[in-house]
C-alpha cells in the first residue's frame, strides 16, 4: 500500500506548508479545507478544494466542512474487505490514506482572561476529531498525524516505502486517542465550571508531560513530572531552571512545599524544607535578614534542603547560600551577582518563578490525591486566619509582638504534616514537631529543638489539644502564647492550665491537618 490522498485541515499551520510541498512532491494528492487550502495554493502547493471532494460547500461558518460520508468512506473502508470496496466503487467515493488535523485552539481561548461563553464553545472543534477518529480507528489502512512533530517520522518513511509501517499508525492513532481525550477533558472541565459542578459524576483530568524523570521517590520507580493545561503561573510547574542537574522527584516535591509556604508571605520571607516539612522559615525586612532567620532556626537540617524567597536574591543572600549545601535555590528571580556566585556551585539547582501570589489573593482549587484503586479529590486549603475573628480564651490576651508570633506561626503549621506543632519567635520558627502520631510528641520534639529559644517563644498546633498535657509541657518549657483551633471537649482543661501559668491562648476555628 502507498499513501496517495491526504486530508489536510489544521489551525496550528507551523510546519504544515513545507510538510505538504514535500508529500506533493512524492506524489500524494492534497485535499484540504478553507483557510488551510488558501495557504497551500498561495505558497504554490498543489491543493484540491474539500468542496470538491463532498460536492458540498462548507458551510456554518465552517461548523460544517469535512463532516461528509465522502471525506468518512474514505478515511474508514477497510481495505481489504470486498464489500467495502464495492461500496466505494459503487458510490464513486476514493479513499484517504492521511489526515493531518490539529484542532480549533480551545485551551487557548479559554485561557484568555476576558474570553467569552459564545466565543470558548465555538472553539469546540467538532470536524477534526471526528476525522482524527475514523483515521485512528482505520490505522490498519490510514495514518493519522495530530502533532506537527511527527511530519518528519511520516515523510521519511513515505520517502522510503511509499507508506508509514504499521507499527507507526500504531503509535499514531494511539497519540491522537490521547489527544482528543485530553481535548474533550478541557472542554467537561470548563463546563463544569461554568455549570457549577466542580466534582462532578466523572472525574477527567488532563496533564501535559514537561518531563521524564531520571526516577520516582526511590531508584527502583520510574517518574515523570506533569503539569494541567491551565497551570498558574506562579506554580512549580512553570519555573524555568537557569542552572544546576535536572530536578528530581524528591526535589518537586519539596520545592512546590516550600512555594506553597513561602506563598503565605507579603513580607519579605524565606523558607527551608526537608523532606516536605519546613525546618526553618524566617520573615525580615529584606531576603537577606529572612534568609539567616530561617537559617538560624535550624542550622543542621537545613542541609541538603530546598529554599524558597518571595523577593529576588541579592549579592548578599547568594553569598550566604552559598556556604551550605542545598538541593534547590526558588525566587521570582536572582540579581546578576547572585547568579554569578551560587552558578559556581555546580550541584545547586537555581528555579526563577515569575511574581508569586500570596495566600489571600488565592483562589481554590482542587487537589487530588491517588489512593490504591481511585484517589480522593479536594479543595486546596487557602485559609487564613483573620486577626479580628480570632476569639482570646485566657485571663489574659497575646500582646502585640505576640499576636504577630502567633500570627506567623499558624502560617507555617497549615503547612505541616500533623500532628504538627510549630515555635516561633523574633519572626522565625524556632522549633518544629511534624507529623507524629500524637501531639504532644510533635510538641516534646518541637520543644526539645528550641532549646533554651522556647523560653518565651509562641506555640501553633495545627488542630486541639485533646486534653491538658500539651500545655502543661508548653508552659514549664517557657511558651507564652498559643495558638490553636479549639473545639475539644476538653478546651477548658487546656484554658485552666494556660490561665494557671499566665499563658495567653486564642481559638482560630479552622483547623489545618495536613497528611
Ligand atoms: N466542521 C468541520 O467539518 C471541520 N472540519 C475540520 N475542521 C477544523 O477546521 C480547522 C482548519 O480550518 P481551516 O482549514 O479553514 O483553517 C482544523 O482545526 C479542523 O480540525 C472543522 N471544524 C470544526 O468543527
Amino acid at each position: 500500500m502507498s499513501i496517495k490522498r491526504a486530508l489536510v485541515s489544521v489551525s496550528d499551520k507551523q510546519g504544515i506548508v513545507d510538510f505538504c510541498r514535500e508529500l506533493s512532491a512524492l506524489g500524494v494528492e492534497i485535499i484540504s479545507t478553507g483557510g488551510t487550502s488558501t495557504l497551500l495554493a498561495k505558497e504554490g502547493v498543489p491543493v484540491i478544494g474539500i468542496s470538491d471532494v463532498t460536492g458540498f460547500p462548507e458551510i456554518m461558518d465552517g461548523r460544517v466542512k469535512t463532516l461528509h460520508p465522502a471525506v468518512h468512506s474514505g478515511l474508514l473502508a477497510v481495505r481489504d474487505n470486498e464489500e467495502h470496496t464495492r461500496q466505494m466503487t459503487e458510490l464513486g467515493l476514493d479513499y484517504i490514506d492521511l489526515v493531518v488535523v490539529n484542532l480549533y485552539p480551545f485551551a487557548e481561548t479559554i485561557a484568555k482572561p476576558d474570553v467569552s461563553y459564545e466565543e470558548a464553545i465555538e472553539n469546540i472543534d467538532i470536524g477534526g476529531p471526528t476525522m482524527l477518529r475514523s483515521a485512528s480507528k482505520n490505522h490498519a489502512f490510514v495514518s493519522v498525524v495530530v502533532d506537527a512533530a511527527d511530519y518528519a517520522t511520516v515523510l521519511e518513511e513515505v520517502r522510503a516505502g511509499g507508506d508509514t509501517t504499521l507499527a507507526t499508525r500504531k503509535r499514531l492513532a494511539a497519540k491522537v486517542f490521547r489527544h482528543t481525550a485530553a481535548y474533550d477533558a478541557l472542554i467537561a472541565d470548563y463546563l463544569a465550571n461554568v455549570t457549577g459542578e466542580p466534582l462532578p459524576e466523572r472525574y477527567t483530568v488532563t496533564y501535559e508531560k514537561i518531563q521524564d524523570l531520571r526516577y520516582g521517590e526511590n531508584p527502583h520507580q520510574k517518574a515523570a513530572f506533569y503539569r494541567k493545561p491551565l497551570a498558574a503561573q506562579d506554580t512549580l510547574t512553570a519555573a524555568e531552571q537557569l542552572h544546576g542537574k535536572e530536578l528530581s522527584y524528591n526535589n518537586i516535591n519539596d520545592a512546590n512545599a516550600a512555594l506553597q509556604i513561602v506563598k503565605e508571605f507579603e513580607e519579605p520571607a524565606v523558607v527551608a524544607v526537608k523532606h516536605m516539612n519546613p525546618c526553618g522559615v524566617g520573615v525580615g525586612a529584606s531576603v537577606y535578614e529572612a534568609y539567616q532567620k530561617a537559617y538560624n532556626a535550624d542550622p543542621t537540617s537545613i542541609f541538603g534542603g530546598i529554599v524558597a524567597a518571595n523577593r529576588i536574591i541579592d549579592e548578599d543572600t547568594a553569598n550566604m547560600l552559598k556556604d551550605i549545601f542545598l538541593e534547590i535555590v526558588l525566587a521570582p528571580g536572582f540579581t546578576e551577582e547572585a547568579l554569578e556566585i551560587l552558578m559556581k556551585k555546580k550541584n545547586i539547582r537555581l528555579l526563577k518563578l515569575g511574581n508569586l501570589s500570596t495566600a489571600a489573593s488565592r483562589k481554590t482549587s482542587f487537589v487530588v490525591t491517588s489512593i490504591e484503586g481511585g484517589m480522593v479529590v479536594q479543595e486546596s486549603d487557602v485559609h487564613s486566619v483573620n486577626p479580628e475573628e480570632l476569639q482570646v480564651v485566657t485571663d489574659r490576651k497575646p500582646t502585640e509582638e505576640e499576636l504577630k508570633q502567633l500570627l506567623f506561626s499558624w502560617k507555617v503549621v497549615k503547612h505541616v504534616k500533623s500532628n504538627a506543632i510549630v515555635l516561633a519567635a523574633d519572626n522565625m520558627t524556632v522549633g518544629v514537631g511534624a507529623g507524629q502520631m500524637n501531639r504532644v510528641g510533635a510538641a516534646k520534639i518541637a520543644i526539645e529543638q528550641a532549646g533554651e529559644k522556647s523560653k518565651g517563644s509562641v506555640l501553633a498546633s495545627d488542630a486541639f489539644f485533646p486534653m491538658g498535657d500539651t500545655l502543661e509541657m508548653a508552659a514549664k518549657a517557657g511558651i507564652t502564647a498559643v495558638i490553636q483551633p479549639g473545639g475539644s471537649i476538653k478546651d477548658e482543661e487546656s484554658i485552666k492550665v494556660a490561665n494557671e501559668y499566665g499563658i495567653a491562648m486564642v481559638f482560630t476555628g479552622v483547623r489545618h491537618f495536613k497528611h
